[in-house]
């Protein structure tokens, strides 16, 4: 794939870039491990005045950034702004909360002297050079949220971001270092996924962490795991979205919330709610009210401020997303709204927000992602079947629950295979809580302390007696 910012609300090419060859990659490696020898052993406090720093110059430089990243992938131009905004949240999260969160731990006394130590204590240090590879859905959040905490930790970082946003990733290379940082510390390598494994096998890259498809996150993994480097995965989900009859009485909030966890990001986020699980008892008052919901959406071009759903980031991805959807069609399932793209629109790669009922195991959309604003629907008797079907998928990436019933909810944070659950409201990532998933959704997790943890070396220091 060529690196290149194509509109995709119009299929226009409207620049291209030449990736870095060799010297310029060796300069940038060379660079980020000379920085971290010196940058390692900066104090918290000086590296929380950079992120807040960081944090401040992004914030005056929103509406630009979001602009932007609505030119090179689509999304609406008030979700891209809400997207900087909540960047500029986590980097002051970590700049308030990293030290904190990495302070010394001090094994029990008791512990200490059955050790046969005087003292002993556990401490947090940097790993060294991290490569992040990212993906286009978030090109500025997914970033941050392995950067915020990764320089926070004292870490350096090197990123290689989806082909398609190569304005955003220029950007984010000279955030960092205009807000303050040391030049080496966060850099953008504008490569293809060619280059990318030589990268991750120089001896300098102490580790990776990746989010995207699972056939890149088991491409990384593998050849981290040839090198014994340490890796986060954070790749794909189809969270279920359940709906029982305690929440009857608040059926438009959940219709409400189901439209935007589906089509938010013009439907292509992880953690969007892809499969609705909906309790026989409430299944006909919600499925018409959300496919009613779901084709009103305005579909059209995201710098609009009117636009709801804007088009899909690439013509490949319209083209998996109808797949997807004839397939099921041709298998039976009924579409109760969508399944086309838009009258009237032949340039960009614009689909209809689409409502499927009626899917089967046997249907691709059973097992894959829909990465986009198509939505299934599964009528389910009872809590043990919409527990079955909600874990009757490849993914565990997220889960969402409407029930006002105690006992339910117990149950579903017991069963669901997932990284979260959700309850009377949608998954939202956010830097205080954890985030990644289980099974092929892949392992590690990002935010919060065991984020800022991931890329640390865990170090026993025992001092004999
Ligand atoms: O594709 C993954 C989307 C993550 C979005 C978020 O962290 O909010």
């Amino acid at each position: 794939m060529p690196i290149a910012t194509v509109n995709p609300a119009t299929g226009e090419t409207v620049r291209t870039f030449e990736p870095l060859g060799a010297d310029g990659i060796e300069e940038r490696v060379a660079r980020a491990d000379r920085t971290f020898r010196s940058y390692r052993a900066t104090d918290f406090a000086s590296r929380a005045a950079l992120l807040a720093s960081t944090a401040d110059l992004l914030d005056k430089e929103r509406e630009d950034i979001a602009r932007t990243m609505t030119l090179e992938m689509g999304k609406t131009l008030a979700s891209a702004r809400a997207e900087a905004a909540k960047c500029a949240k986590a980097m002051r999260w970590y700049a308030a909360n990293g030290e904190r969160l990495l302070a010394d731990e001090h094994p029990a006394d008791a512990d200490v002297q059955d050790s046969g130590a005087h003292r002993a204590l556990v401490r947090y240090r940097p790993l060294g050079v991290v490569l992040a590879v990212m993906p286009w859905n978030f090109p500025l959040w997914q970033v941050v949220r392995f950067a915020a905490p990764a320089l926070m930790a004292g870490n350096t970082g090197l990123l290689k971001h989806a082909s398609n946003v190569p304005q955003t990733a220029l950007y984010l290379g000279g955030l960092f270092h205009r807000a303050g940082f040391p030049e080496g510390c966060f850099q953008t390598l504008l490569i293809g996924s060619g280059a990318v494994e030589s990268v991750l096998r120089d001896p300098r890259v102490a580790a990776a962490t990746l989010t995207g498809s699972e056939g890149a996150g088991r491409s990384i993994a593998s050849v981290a795991g040839d090198e014994i480097k340490p890796t986060v995965l954070e790749l794909g989900g189809s969270d279920p979205f359940v709906v029982m009859p305690s929440a009857a009485g608040e059926l438009d909030h959940a219709v409400a919330t189901a439209v935007t966890a589906r089509v938010q990001n013009n439907g292509q986020s992880c953690i969007a709610a892809k499969r609705f699980i909906v309790h026989e008892d409430v299944y006909d008052a919600f499925t018409q009210r959300f496919a009613r919901a779901m084709e009103a959406l305005v579909v059209g071009d995201p710098m609009e401020e009117s636009t709801d759903v804007g088009p899909l980031s690439t013509e490949q991805g319209r083209a998996d997303l109808e797949e997807l959807v004839d397939d099921a069609l041709a298998r039976g399932a009924q579409a109760l709204c969508g399944a086309r793209r838009p009258e009237g629109r032949t340039a960009g790669w614009f689909y209809t927000p689409t409502v499927l009922a009626g899917v089967t195991p046997e249907m691709r959309i059973h097992r894959e992602e829909a990465f986009g604003p198509v939505a299934t629907v599964y009528r389910v008797r009872d809590l043990d079947a919409a527990v079955e079907v909600a874990n009757d998928s490849p993914f565990g990436l997220s889960s969402n629950v409407w029930t006002r019933d105690e006992d339910e909810q117990r149950r579903f944070a017991a069963d669901l295979a997932a990284g979260g659950v959700y309850f009377n409201g949608m998954t939202a990532s956010h830097p205080a809580f954890p985030f990644g998933g289980v099974k092929r959704s892949g392992y590690g997790r990002e935010l919060s302390g065991h984020g800022i943890r991931a890329f640390c070396n865990v170090t026993t220091l025992w001092y004999g007696r």
